[in-house]
């Protein structure tokens, strides 16, 4: 059997080496457009960080597993096509800001439609709106070479950082579809390593449907913890032994319940967008507000979290050096995408303060390239003022000591275990007093660094000053 994979990101590169891993006669080939993506892919350094993904790719690469630009090829070889390209929300037109841009998915179907024969099964792994297969099937139903196609959708639930833990061993794989036949061939693919019992089929929209649906949840439980964050802060309460003893209530269970300075990650907030726009659509009204809730309150808590730096450095952090620990949208990833730390850094940019920021995996290129589009509007306009400002007070470090040397403050904004056995005397030494540290993920000791000397502000815990406030 051959399979194709159309995109080869975070999640088309690793879902499909684990495939080509555990069905070493299945023949996969991942493809893209863009070559130095598919070069990284076929080098020593992968284009994606993920613990665990450089043996999976080796195992398989170059026995059954494939990277290259040759998509026509790729599909016209293969029984079975996965899209598995990016679904950004939409920055022009109508439903700029929440729809999903379907352009490049539209453009992998008509491709299909274009270059096959015989008959196919394609597979839907982007996370699209619910009924976008009903769009897939009539541009395929166009191809006028006699091609025949079945759409299945089979969204991806890896989280990034665990992404190879997550497709060894899913708590669930989703197929939905309306021919049985296209559903078993999926089955028994993922049937070569995943319990059968765990491999769940739906009709075409729940499956759609689910995969919106299961983010918005996550998101939502983080969005709640973090609003009670605040109300911690606001009453002496302490957020981390709340969501204990809310999270040991076996109905409510303790995973998703770290407050946090905010969720970042592409998809949360383009997912839940996305299912406002689709409650629009619908006529539903009060639906659409109720989730969109869930990102009005990510935002106040990466807002929160700059103003509280401000306010606690004695309303002014102009001209002040800031330490910042972190970039990527979460520990063990590259990703920044939507990570909080750009909008945290960009509030503090706009304040004047000087930041020095070290992440251990995110290239200095990336943070500035990242910096400059936070700073930017939809059109991708930035101000004069806004581009000095990046160009003369940032300052990218490959340690973090040197972050926080002569700094007024760190800010923690990613959970990367390395931070957490930073030698805090030394750091301690080397930076202005009073030396703040405002930790964003709760990961530094706070009773260890307080008695070092540091004033600590942590999320969902209070401070004298904000008790105070
Ligand atoms: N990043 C994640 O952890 C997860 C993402 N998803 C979903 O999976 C989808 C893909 O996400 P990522 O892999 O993160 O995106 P990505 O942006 O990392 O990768 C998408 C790739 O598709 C390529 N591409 C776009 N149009 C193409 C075309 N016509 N022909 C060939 N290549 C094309 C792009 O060049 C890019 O390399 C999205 O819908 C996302 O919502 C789902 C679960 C997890
Ligand atoms: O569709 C997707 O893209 C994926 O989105 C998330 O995965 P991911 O974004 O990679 O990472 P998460 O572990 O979910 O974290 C998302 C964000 O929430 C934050 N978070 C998570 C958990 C928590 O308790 N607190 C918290 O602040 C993380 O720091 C991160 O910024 C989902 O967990 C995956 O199931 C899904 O496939």
């Amino acid at each position: 059997m051959k399979i194709c994979c159309i995109g080869a990101g975070y999640v088309g590169g690793p879902t499909m080496a684990m495939i080509a891993k555990q069905c070493p006669d299945i023949s996969v080939h991942v493809v893209d457009l863009n070559q130095a993506r598919i070069d990284a892919w076929n080098s020593d350094s992968l284009p994606v960080y993920e613990p665990g993904l450089d043996a999976v790719v080796a195992e398989a690469l170059p026995r059954n597993l494939t990277f290259s630009t040759r998509v026509d090829e790729a599909i016209a070889e293969s029984d079975m096509i996965f899209i598995s390209v990016n679904t950004p929300t939409k920055t022009f037109g109508v439903g700029a800001g929440r729809a999903a841009n379907l352009e490049f998915i539209e453009k992998c179907a008509r491709q299909i439609a274009r270059v096959s024969t015989g008959h196919k099964i394609v597979v839907e792994k982007s996370t699209l709106p619910v009924r976008t297969a009903e769009a897939v099937k009539r541009i395929l139903s166009s191809a006028d070479n006699g091609a025949t196609f079945d759409v299945l959708s089979n969204p991806e639930f890896l989280a990034e950082g665990t992404a190879v833990d997550d497709l060894l061993n899913p708590d669930r794989v989703l197929i939905g579809g309306e021919s049985k036949q296209a559903i078993e061939t999926l089955v028994d693919i993922y049937a070569n390593w995943i319990p059968r019992e765990r491999i769940l089929t739906t009709n075409l929209w729940s499956s759609e449907l689910s995969k919106l649906t299961a983010n918005a949840f996550l998101a939502q439980r983080v969005s709640s913890i973090n609003a009670i964050s605040a109300l911690c802060e606001a009453t002496g309460a302490d957020v981390d032994e709340v969501a204990r003893a809310i999270g040991t209530d076996s109905r409510i269970g303790p995973k998703f319940l770290k407050a946090s300075v905010g969720f970042g990650g592409s998809c949360f907030q383009k997912d839940i967008l996305n299912l406002v726009y689709l409650c629009e659509h619908f006529g539903l009204r009060e639906v659409a507000q109720y989730w969109e809730q869930v990102v009005s309150m990510n935002d106040y808590q990466k807002r929160r979290f700059s103003e509280r730096i401000v306010r606690t450095m004695f309303n002014t952090v102009s001209d002040k050096k800031i330490g910042v620990l972190g970039f990527a949208f979460k520990k063990d990833t590259n990703d920044t995408r939507e990570s909080a730390a750009l909008y945290v850094c960009r509030d503090l940019i706009r304040e004047r303060a000087r930041l020095t920021i070290y992440d251990p995996r995110v290239p200095e290129t990336q943070i500035r390239h990242d910096l400059a589009v936070a700073c930017s509007d939809l059109q991708g306009q930035i101000s004069d003022i806004d581009r000095k400002l990046i160009e003369n007070n940032v300052t990218i470090v490959h340690d973090g000591y040197v972050a926080a040397e002569d700094a007024h403050a760190i800010a923690v904004l990613t959970e990367w275990d390395e931070f957490r056995s930073l030698d805090f005397d030394r750091v301690y030494a080397s930076m202005q007093r009073p030396a703040f540290v405002f930790d964003g993920r709760n990961l530094l000791d706070r009773d260890k660094l307080t008695k070092i000397g540091f004033e600590i502000h942590a999320i969902g815990k209070s401070s004298d000053e904000s008790i105070k406030g």
